[in-house]
């Protein structure tokens, strides 16, 4: 689970948080009752505890398949088509996975169609031969660009090495029950696909097939996920500000951005969860990041970034405020031993585990960053299992809905996101945005003049 430890209590009072109550009341309702603005976007709210099991166990059996038909598996997804998997991955897996010996990790994962960089995909395909490949195409709307030209080059490669009916054995399509290019093309290729339901939104999705299936095929434990989600799901209904603690940082985010905050930077101090800063930063940005409102949501990995983001963080503008999330009990453990020369001079640590050093790094971190009038909020997770891993989604998915409410923005849409994809798509000379370009056109030419 997730505990909100504490938080700086010199910049927000326990009884700024409690004078929230009337208005986490209400948000809250509006989700209850399912009568809040985007309010057809809640299938998220129930998964964990409504997941059918018949289709559960689909997902789970072509895990498996992919895992004995494959070694490699592409997954091409961007946004929340892609980081709810990553962010998974790299916290479940050995922090070396691919390092591991082959008969060790059976199934590697490697992301494509997030970005649309030629070196990426050219360096990606040029390795392919080497592996028996599956590949996982997700996309809510089926239309997206940048998964769209990864996947049309992939499954190019898939037919060529497999054939036509070779590849549509090892290709996987997660989409939209009924729309989009991506259905229609599965349904010709007689692709098995998975639904991403329609009152679930992409960066809401991590706990339906678009995670799910890729986690299953790696070998994660999606049941213990699911499981830690349903445990979030039943605690975090309570509507008490004070005793929920996704509520409680819900409300410190927006009276810390009611008194000028504009950064919210979310720190982990263990590299495994650096994905999981990734997941956090779309699910927040694209929530709250509307009508001219929002916290900017920023990611640092201490204590590596406190030898680059340091100093900004403790002198710089004082924009910002963190929110550190600290694993109680990681996955390993690490003793110091005494060496005879104790030429570096650390051996006054000998003898201790070097997670004390990396616990007392943050607390020491937390005191220097308050005293440099940063405000700190600290939430523990239990482990780094996949119950905990569930458990965290939902806390921080119910979080972004009450904070959200709370900033009076609708939390589940993304009207901000089309218009890079619609200039684009004029500058490229797509059909029917010929206007457009002409804008564009005379936009650039005053930009040159
Ligand atoms: O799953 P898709 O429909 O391909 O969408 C992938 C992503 O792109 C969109 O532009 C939105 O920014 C995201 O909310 C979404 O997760």
């Amino acid at each position: 689970m997730i505990r909100l430890v504490e938080w700086t209590q010199s910049f927000v009072a326990p009884e700024e948080i409690e004078l929230q109550q009337p208005f986490v009341e209400t948000a809250h309702r509006l989700l209850e009752q399912r009568s809040g603005a985007g309010h057809e976007f809640l299938g998220w709210m129930d998964l964990p505890s409504s997941f059918d099991p018949i289709e559960l166990q689909r997902i789970k059996e072509a895990g498996q398949n992919i895992a004995k038909q494959a070694n490699l598996l592409v997954v091409i997804g961007i946004g929340g088509s892609y980081l709810g998997a990553r962010a998974a991955l790299h916290m479940l897996q050995h922090s070396f996975h691919d390092l591991l010996p082959r008969e060790q990790r059976p199934l590697q994962v490697v992301f494509a169609g997030h970005q649309m960089s030629a070196t990426y995909l050219a360096e990606l395909l040029e390795l392919l031969d080497h592996y028996e490949v599956a590949v996982n195409v997700i996309s809510k709307s089926g239309t997206t660009t940048e998964p769209a030209l990864a996947f049309r080059t992939l499954k190019q490669y898939m037919e060529q090495r497999y054939g036509i009916q070779g590849a549509a054995q090892r290709i996987y399509a997660t989409t939209d029950a009924k729309r989009g290019a991506l259905r229609k093309l599965a349904n010709e290729a007689g692709y098995e696909t998975f639904v991403i339901p329609d009152d679930v939104g992409g960066r809401f999705s991590v706990l339906t097939p678009v995670g799910l299936l890729p986690l299953a095929a790696a070998g994660i434990d999606v049941d213990a996920l699911l499981q830690g989600a349903k445990r979030a799901q039943s605690e975090l209904r309570e509507s008490d500000v004070r005793k929920n603690p996704a509520y409680t940082y819900a409300a410190l985010r927006q009276i810390l951005r009611a008194k000028g905050k504009a950064i919210e930077l979310f720190v982990t101090y263990e590299p495994a969860l650096h994905y999981v800063g990734e997941w956090w930063k779309q699910l927040f940005g694209e929530s709250e990041g509307k009508d001219g409102k929002g916290l900017y949501p920023a990611s640092a990995d201490f204590s590596t970034d406190l030898h680059s983001l340091g100093q900004f963080v403790q002198d710089g503008a004082r924009t910002l405020f963190e929110t550190v999330i600290k694993v109680k009990n990681p996955r390993r453990s690490l003793q110091i031993e005494e060496v005879a020369d104790d030429l570096d001079g650390l051996n006054y640590l000998a003898g201790r585990p070097l997670q004390q050093v990396n616990d007392t790094a943050l607390e020491a971190t937390m005191l220097a960053h308050q005293t440099g009038g940063v405000p700190t909020i600290l939430l523990e997770l239990d482990d780094m299992s996949a119950a905990s891993l569930g458990y965290l989604f939902y806390f921080f998915e119910k979080a972004v809905a009450v904070s959200a409410y709370l900033q009076g923005v609708n939390p589940f849409d993304q009207p901000g996101v089309e218009m890079y994809k619609s200039n684009m798509f004029a500058l490229l000379g797509k059909p029917g945005y010929e206007n457009q370009r002409e804008r564009l056109a005379t936009m650039a030419k005053v930009r040159e003049s």
